[in-house]
């Protein structure tokens, strides 16, 4: 039995999974995203070049890749910090922030932001998709990134004693890669010393996330302590869902807030609006998956800030809680979805 057993391992140390209260299970507080860039549609390179204007932000909210400078959430510290802030007042307690290695993790930072707001942050392990990989992950052996990862949860990581208490996001694209295929087995093997929760960052295909639970669970990982994210840019048709969904891990609909025509990074998905998620999630609820159900913003953008007319990372608790009990889904079932299943996906066995 370690320290660890039966606690949530925070930025700023052990605490009692009673503690966290409502919790997003997927945000970025500070990360570069410059892996995710895409070109302007033809023609747009000037507003795409300063977009942050009343004029351009309807451009931005629908191209939000195809500036450099939005994909810079790191230089949005004091805009970060007032969120997290607005997100205490609206009742939320903990963020599971989930940036790893290749898009600009920064423990110091998430510290201060839980010391400053006495908002609970939670801080991922590992590594993010294939492109972001160096030449030295490449090379590393499946030991050698399990040791790293379980190194970044005892003892802290980026050379600083600030320790994660999940692994992930775990990034990977379709198909996966041989390089993410090793951080999949190497997650799967420190999950099973540290008894810790998981998150997954999946491909952008119907068939993706069972697959990954399948190498997970191959090398040994714990399907029932794993998230998989994006299932609303990910799988559409309700009998997929529900074939997923019996494979046990948690379902994450993270993307709230995200409402844009054309999806650039694969246009054959249609991005559903927050009333489709909400449907989906209630969808799930009758099928009796209220206890697997988790939720979050997915926060990666600075045009999603409030400061720059965005939802922010109270969108959720203001809006989409009213949303979720006009379409049937109980007070109790929310209560679960934002507090409870965090909470055990989160406690360390
Ligand atoms: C690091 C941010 C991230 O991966 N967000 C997910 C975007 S999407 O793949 O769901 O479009």
């Amino acid at each position: 039995m370690s320290e660890l057993s039966g606690k949530v391992q925070t930025v700023l140390g052990l605490v009692d999974p009673d503690q966290l209260g409502r919790t997003m299970t997927h945000e970025h507080l500070t990360m570069s995203f410059g892996c995710g860039y895409f070109p302007p549609p033809s023609g747009d390179e000037a507003v795409a070049e300063n977009p942050f204007q009343m004029q351009h932000m309807h451009w931005l909210r629908q191209n939000p890749y195809s500036c450099h400078e939005n994909l810079l959430l790191q230089q949005e510290t004091s805009a970060v910090r007032d969120e997290l802030l607005a997100y205490r007042k609206a009742g939320g307690g903990t963020i599971v922030e989930n940036t790893t290695v290749g898009i600009d993790r920064d423990l110091p930072t998430l510290k201060q932001h839980a010391k400053d707001t006495g908002v609970h942050v939670i801080a991922g392990a590992g590594y993010y998709v294939d492109s972001t990989h160096t030449e030295a992950t490449k090379r590393m052996s499946v030991e050698k990134l399990t040791d790293t990862i379980v190194s970044e949860v005892l003892h802290g990581g980026d050379g600083t004693d600030i320790r994660c208490g999940v692994i992930g996001e775990i990034g990977t694209g379709w198909p996966i890669t041989e390089s993410e295929m090793k951080v999949l087995k190497a997650t799967a093997h420190a999950q099973i010393q540290l008894g810790c929760p998981v998150i997954i960052h999946p491909g952008r295909n119907p068939e993706a996330p069972a697959e990954v639970l399948r190498i997970l669970q191959e090398a040994g990982g714990d399907i029932s302590k794993t998230v998989m994210s994006h299932l609303d840019r990910t799988i559409f048709d309700d009998g997929e869902l529900l074939e997923f969904a019996k494979l046990g891990s948690y379902l994450e609909y993270d993307l709230f807030g995200t409402e844009m025509l054309n999806y650039h990074y694969n246009l054959e998905v249609d991005m559903p609006s927050d009333s489709q998620r909400v449907k989906a999630l209630a969808f799930l609820v009758k099928e009796g998956y209220d206890d697997k159900i988790v939720v979050a913003h997915d926060i990666h953008t600075k045009s999603r800030l409030t400061k720059y007319g965005g939802h922010g990372y109270s969108h959720i608790l203001n809006n989409i809680v009213p949303k979720m009990l006009m379409r049937g889904i109980s007070q109790r079932q929310v209560d679960k979805i934002l507090i409870d299943n965090p909470k055990h996906w989160l406690t360390f066995k």
